[in-house]
């Protein structure tokens, strides 16, 4: 379920052999001849400026001998012409699909731009004589938030009223209000959503997104960087080693109540919009994953708590990397796991049960198909047997028809113009009882890990309750199909010592609450100790969850703020053991200039100089601290003079906007813009107000200004990082 384009293990850095976008021997004509050194100065240039991601697909065959010999094999229809529609459908591109961000605030307001703006701009127009489609709300998405366009992309460019809308998604992705689809990302929407729709900036639970990839994992805190939470936490660890998480210093586990194992897989069903997987795809790269992901699913169900329930999906049709991994997993928990029913869920969405009989193929030269483990294994001789990479659990197992299977949701290209996928949810007994806990190892080196899930978490683990939307997302994207009948090549060897190398992340230091810095920090930043919340309840400011970066927090640069939660864990586990990559939201930033100027000006304001600034993605963690007064209330043109202007002065800001900005002390503000006060009707029509930071300086001079201002004078600037 994830982009592409996101994807840097589908394009060049996924083989390592040949980029997705290099000329292959044929298509240059180089096939038995030699390379001139033109030639090879032009492969070289070719290599060194790879064309943007998508735009190789249409270069690539979409045939794959083995793969339509495979999937012929397996039956998946009662019809042979339902098979010809799903391959057909896999030949094709996939349409471009997008979410708005659901617990934004501004959710509602920006698909209304989509809905009345542009849906009529885009209906009723014609290519090539031909009635193009408007965007589409995808119907099985909730609240009509998800969209599909299926409109090929060179007639997109061509056409302006497209053009305008990719404009205004480009904008709109970058700052977070959609979004192409991310399993990580869309969980932290939902922890940052009440049941009743409503926003919450501060949840209690924590998410833990994981993936043994280092630049993967990079790219989760990327992502998440759109949705700052204090509730995240990035770990960069094998998961099916994944080591248990403590909670205190007495060897409290973690236990999640909600695990999404996103599993890496072969990736068959992104064949539409990865067209190079039809070049790749091999069936030990599919056989070869089957063992990864199973333990990668046995690790998570130890790490749930009873009654929880963990989502195991693959975006994958092969049934090796599916059933096959659900029924070994159920099997080996010995009653403890079932396949939850979820058949009155998303009803509009157009899926097929999961198989109960599939085949294995036991020989990739013959494509020789199999279904019974013990006929396979009677006819190997000892050496055979020794070498064979075909294990049981690849099989249907005898009790297949006890598992539930058809609980399973196998989502084909074919049935409603989607990427293939396969989800299974399955469910703790939620009377299973854990075992007592063992002591807690501390400081172990990460290479000790394995002893965590294999000697086993169970019989470490101390039983801990912890209240609901505990969330974990064991990987990422689709990995490489290491085949299972070859050693690994040079570049997989390369992959895991990357993966190995040694944890370098700067420490992850709590701030002493009652510190004369947190107290000067809260001040400038205009946050209340304590307010009276919406629901009449005293709330705090979570002073003793701000953190630092370093090991020496008696100097505050960068300011963190996480939950609770986020603090036992980061408190109370070895980092390197864990992996952290990132955690919390980076709050507030010294910025030292504005006082540094007034002091050397002698401006006005010199002693008051404020020296922390809110980041703009964390103006949400402020605001409800702020005193009303506080805040500065504004209308649209005050907002316009911020779009239009970097640095703007205070006098160019219309009355009474330039006097009030003018009288502000020198620092942080926050800024909120009532929408009814908007030219533009849909704007007007917005629900929710604009709120954004505003950091107000001094500046000598000319900064961007008028040139009737003196050279020398020093006036008040404000600037805002929401532009
Ligand atoms: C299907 S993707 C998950 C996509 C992700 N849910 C998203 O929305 O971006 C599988 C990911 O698993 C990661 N991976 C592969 N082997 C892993 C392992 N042993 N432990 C953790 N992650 C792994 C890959 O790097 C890859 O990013």
């Amino acid at each position: 379920m994830e982009d592409p384009k996101e994807h840097p293990s589908v394009s060049s850095e996924r083989n390592g052999t040949q980029t997705a976008t290099e000329p292959t021997a044929k298509t240059t004509g180089e096939a038995g001849g030699k390379r001139t050194g033109k030639d090879k100065k032009e492969k070289k240039k070719k290599k060194a400026k790879p064309q943007r991601t998508g735009e190789w697909a249409t270069d690539i065959e979409r045939k794959n001998a083995s793969f339509e010999r495979y999937y012929e094999a397996q039956n998946l229809f009662e019809d042979r012409t339902e098979l010809d529609l799903m391959l057909d459908s896999l030949k094709r591109d996939l349409p471009t699909t997008f979410r708005v961000t659901g617990s934004r605030i501004t959710a509602n307001d920006v698909n209304d731009i989509i809905r009345k703006v542009h849906v009529p701009n885009l209906t009723g127009i014609q290519h090539e004589g031909v009635d193009v489609d408007p965007p589409r709300p995808i119907p099985w998405y909730l609240g009509g938030l998800a969209w599909q366009i299926n409109v090929n992309k060179s007639v997109v460019r061509k056409l302006v009223p497209f053009q305008q809308m990719q404009r205004f998604l480009v904008y709109e992705t970058e700052v977070g209000n959609i979004s192409r689809q991310e399993a990580t990302a869309q969980i932290l929407e939902a922890m940052h959503t009440l049941p009743s729709g409503e926003p919450v900036s501060s949840p209690s639970g924590i998410i833990i997104a994981n993936d043994s990839d280092y630049k993967r994992a990079g790219l989760l805190v990327h992502q998440s960087a759109r949705l700052p939470s204090p509730s995240l936490v990035v770990t960069n660890v094998d998961a099916s080693y994944y080591p248990n998480i403590y909670i205190d210093n007495q060897g409290m586990t973690l236990e999640f109540d909600r695990i999404l194992c996103d599993v890496p897989c072969s990736g068959d069903g992104t064949m539409r919009k990865n067209a190079v997987i039809w070049r790749q795809w091999t069936i030990q790269g599919a056989n070869g994953l089957h063992c990864l992901q199973l333990r990668i699913l046995q690790r998570a169900m130890r790490m749930l708590a009873p009654g929880g329930r963990i989502v195991y999906s693959t975006c994958s049709l092969n049934p090796v990397e599916n059933e096959a991994v659900v029924a070994a997993a159920i099997k080996s928990s010995a009653g403890e796991y079932q396949l939850v029913d979820v058949s009155n869920r998303l009803p509009e969405l157009v899926r097929r049960p999961g198989i109960t009989s599939w085949q294995v193929c036991t020989d990739k030269d013959t494509m020789n198909m199999e279904s019974s483990f013990t006929a396979y294994w009677e006819r190997l001789n000892d050496k055979q047997r020794a070498d064979s990479k075909i294990v049981e659990t690849m099989f249907p197992p005898q009790e297949v028809h006890e598992l539930n299977l058809d609980r399973c949701w196998r989502i084909y290209p074919h049935l409603q113009n989607t990427g293939g996928f396969f989800v299974a949810v399955l469910e703790r007994s939620p009377t299973y009882v854990l075992p007592p806990p063992k002591k807690k190892h501390t400081k172990r080196p990460v290479d000790d890990l394995a002893n965590d899930s294999e000697q086993d978490g169970e019989r470490t683990r101390k039983r801990a309750r912890v209240d609901t939307n505990v969330e974990v997302t064991l990987d990422t994207e689709m990995a490489d199909p290491t085949p299972v009948d070859t050693e690994p090549g040079p570049v997989e060897k390369e992959k895991k010592e990357k993966g190995k190398g040694t944890y370098k992340e700067d420490p992850y230091t709590y701030v002493d609450a009652n510190s004369e810095l947190v107290t000067y920090l809260l001040k400038c930043l205009q946050v209340q100790d304590t307010i009276t919340n919406a629901r009449g309840e005293t709330e705090a400011f979570p002073r003793h969850n701000l953190f630092v970066r370093n090991a020496d927090a008696t100097t505050l640069r960068s300011v963190y703020l996480s939950n609770d939660r986020v603090k036992a864990v980061l408190t109370s586990n070895e980092p390197s053991r864990l992996r952290f990559i990132s955690a919390g939201v980076k709050l507030a930033v010294r910025q030292d200039a504005g006082a540094r100027k007034a002091m050397a000006q002698g401006g006005p304001d010199a002693e008051t100089a404020q020296k922390y600034r809110v980041l703009h993605d964390s103006v949400s963690q402020v605001l409800p601290f702020m005193r009303p007064e506080d805040v500065i209330h504004g209308d649209t043109r005050l907002l316009k003079v911020f779009v239009e202007r970097m640095y703007p002065l205070a006098r160019e800001f219309a009355s009474p906007y330039g006097e009030v900005l003018g009288r502000c002390e020198l620092g942080h503000h926050v800024l909120q813009i009532d929408p009814s006060s908007a030219d533009s009707e849909v704007l007007k029509g917005g629900e929710c107000a604009y709120v954004i930071e505003v950091w107000i300086t001094l500046t000598v001079g000319q900064v961007d200004a008028p040139t009737d201002i003196p050279h020398l004078e020093v006036e008040r600037v404000a600037q805002s990082d929401a532009r």
